[in-house]
């Protein structure tokens, strides 16, 4: 990405904040020229010194000296506010721009990307930015300023002193051209890619920690994090060892122009010593560092350069991921119905998850979606929520294409309890209300108390006050399914979709949210998927699925006795009870 263009793209995220950017740019470069003026003064001080002269001037010189260096400072530090406020509006925007993005996703394409990648996205893209904008462009524009500037003295002063000072500057900014070629963005990209990498596979192993534990260390999360770290250690041994040379070369050139002064000045002062080379040696001594200090920075702007040029690739991948389409008018459901017709989706090419099924669900009816592991049961309820668009097929609620449904009233239309809920870290009371951010605190408690949570209050020290996650308040995997289930019953959405509500909890937990779920689906379309068959028996519909498609569909006494495969399944669980009952039984 070419400079102009990486600084267009970050003015479209300063708004009206591009001025002061442009603003920090001048006044780093006026800063950069003053800070040069002092030199100037230091030179006059010698040659006077040297030359014999009064020393008024002297005086007045060094005090111009003073204020060049304290105005720089001042301007210095105007630009340095400018840049700032500039570069926190660009990444604020930027970040916003990307969750609004991400939360306008399909949720497989968040989910295949990777969270910890996309959190690293987020977080340290825009954090490149903001130090980019805030530091790293002013000081480019103060070190292209001062270099130009001290060119300029450096020639002026004495041409043939000014050159050999420069000649080692030239060779390295050779050097750097050499090291910094494309060959070098394309490598900076590669190391982004380790880096985020080993940021996802660590969110991920965190993730998973507690099967880590319970399994020892060389499970599979581990191995992964493990070989991305060792991914990471040797991309950064093998690049530094790459670079060893050309820094050498750049470091020794930049550090050599006291050689060439050296010799340069032995060479002119073949015909004898004046006071007038004796100031300009001292003033090119002085001088030379800041050429090598100019040319350092300037190879660090270029690395900078790149890791935002990087770092803007990335967030334009992330904006560049399709959102679902939104109907410009949208049309209304007529009623709380579910048809599927022939969908067909899948996670990859060539694999399908759900395959040209089709399925009717009254309004009001309790349906079940029942089949073996992995034959298409969540990925067929995620579709009706919208999470993901068909590839094929339509599905329509109410009569009408979810594609042609409203965000808004698509999400109010569909509750769905997962079979693991979670809370955000908040009190309990706000978490129960996101399922209607307008309901009242008695609406809310109603709520909590239809959801059977009335022990779960009881037992914290704020009740519904308490926040979650803070001073070590946990809920457990039943308790975190009623508080669920109590957004959803406040929310009162017309069709609910439970996925295995009742899977982690225990005997206790289990009667209660049975007795809240009751509750929650006492007039709507209630869609189940579930393992247990015996929890469907009072289904109107049991909808059997077998490779994502419905190989059998009726009323549950129907099926168990029809011989197909949710006969086997049923008469296998029922063995697998038996069983279990007579082991327990034996162990007593
Ligand atoms: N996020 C995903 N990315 C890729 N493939 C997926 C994803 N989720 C599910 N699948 C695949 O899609 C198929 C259907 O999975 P799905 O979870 O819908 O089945 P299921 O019947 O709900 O399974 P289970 O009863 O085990 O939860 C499976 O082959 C599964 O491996």
């Amino acid at each position: 990405m070419k400079d102009e263009r990486i600084l267009s793209r970050l003015m479209e995220y300063a708004g009206s904040y591009r001025r002061l950017a442009r603003a920090s740019w001048v006044l780093s470069a006026l800063s950069a020229l003053l800070g040069l003026a002092p030199f100037v003064f230091i030179w006059k001080i010698s040659a006077a010194a040297l030359g014999g002269s009064g020393t008024e001037d002297m005086a007045a010189w060094g005090w111009k000296a003073v204020i060049a260096a304290a105005l720089s400072l001042i301007v210095s530090i105007l630009g340095l506010m400018c840049s700032h406020l500039a570069a926190f509006r660009v990444a604020a925007n930027m970040r916003s721009r990307l969750m609004r993005h991400i939360a306008s996703l399909p949720l497989g394409s968040a989910e295949s990307l990777g969270t910890g990648k996309l959190r690293a996205i987020v977080t340290n893209c825009s954090a490149a930015t903001e130090n980019y904008l805030a530091h790293q462009l002013p000081d480019a524009s103060a070190t292209l300023a001062s270099t130009a500037g001290l060119g300029a003295l450096i020639l002026f002063f004495d041409w043939r002193l000014g050159l050999l000072s420069l000649l080692p500057a030239f060779l390295a900014a050779l050097s750097m051209r050499a090291m910094m070629g494309p060959d070098m963005q394309r490598q900076m990209g590669d190391y982004q890619n380790a880096l985020k990498d080993m940021e996802n596979e660590a969110v991920e192993y965190i993730r998973g920690i507690s099967v880590v534990k319970t399994f020892g260390q060389s499970v599979f999360s581990f191995e992964r994090f493990r070989g991305a770290i060792e991914r990471y250690e040797k991309w950064v041994i093998g690049y530094t060892k790459a670079m060893r040379p050309h820094m050498i070369l750049f470091t020794a050139l930049v550090q050599s122009a006291f050689l060439f002064l050296i010799g340069g000045g032995l060479w002119l002062a073949r015909g004898g010593v004046t006071p007038g080379l004796l100031s300009d040696l001292v003033f090119y001594i002085i001088v030379t560092p800041a050429v090598a200090v100019n040319f350092n920075k300037i190879m660090y702007l270029v690395e900078n350069r790149m890791t935002v040029a990087d770092a803007l690739r990335r967030v334009d991948g992330v904006l560049a991921l399709k959102p679902l389409s939104q109907p410009e008018h949208g049309e209304h459901p007529h009623d709380a119905s579910v048809t599927l017709e022939n969908v067909s989706f899948g996670y990859a090419p060539g694999k399908k998850a759900v395959d040209g099924l089709s399925l009717r669900i009254e309004a009001g009816m309790r349906a079940a979606l029942v089949g073996p592991s992995g034959s298409g049961k969540s990925t067929l309820a995620q579709l009706i929520a919208r999470f993901f668009d068909p590839q094929e097929g339509r599905v329509l609620i109410g009569g009408v294409d979810v594609r042609r449904i409203a965000k808004e009233e698509l999400t109010d239309f569909v509750s769905f309890v997962f079979q693991d809920s979670r809370l955000i870290k908040a009190s309990i009371f706000d978490n129960v209300r996101m399922g209607r951010p307008g309901a009242s605190r008695e609406e809310v408690f109603a709520a909590l108390e239809a959801a059977q949570c009335g022990d779960i209050l009881a037992k914290l020290p704020q009740g519904a006050d308490t926040e979650l996650g803070a001073k070590g308040t946990y809920l457990s995997g039943g308790e975190t399914q009623r508080i669920s289930i109590a957004r959803a019953i406040l929310k009162n959405a017309p069709i609910l979709i439970l996925d295995e509500a009742t899977a982690f909890a225990d005997p206790d937990n289990e009667s209660r949210i049975q007795a809240a779920l009751s509750r929650l689906s006492q007039g709507k379309t209630v869609i189940m998927i579930a393992h247990r068959l015996s929890s469907v028996k009072r289904a109107d519909l049991v909808c059997v699925l077998e490779n994502g498609k419905v190989v059998e569909q009726g009323a549950f006494e129907r099926l168990a006795e029809r011989g197909g495969l949710f006969a086997r399944m049923w008469r296998e669980q029922q063995s697998a009870a038996v069983w279990k009952m007579t082991k327990e039984a034996r162990s007593c």
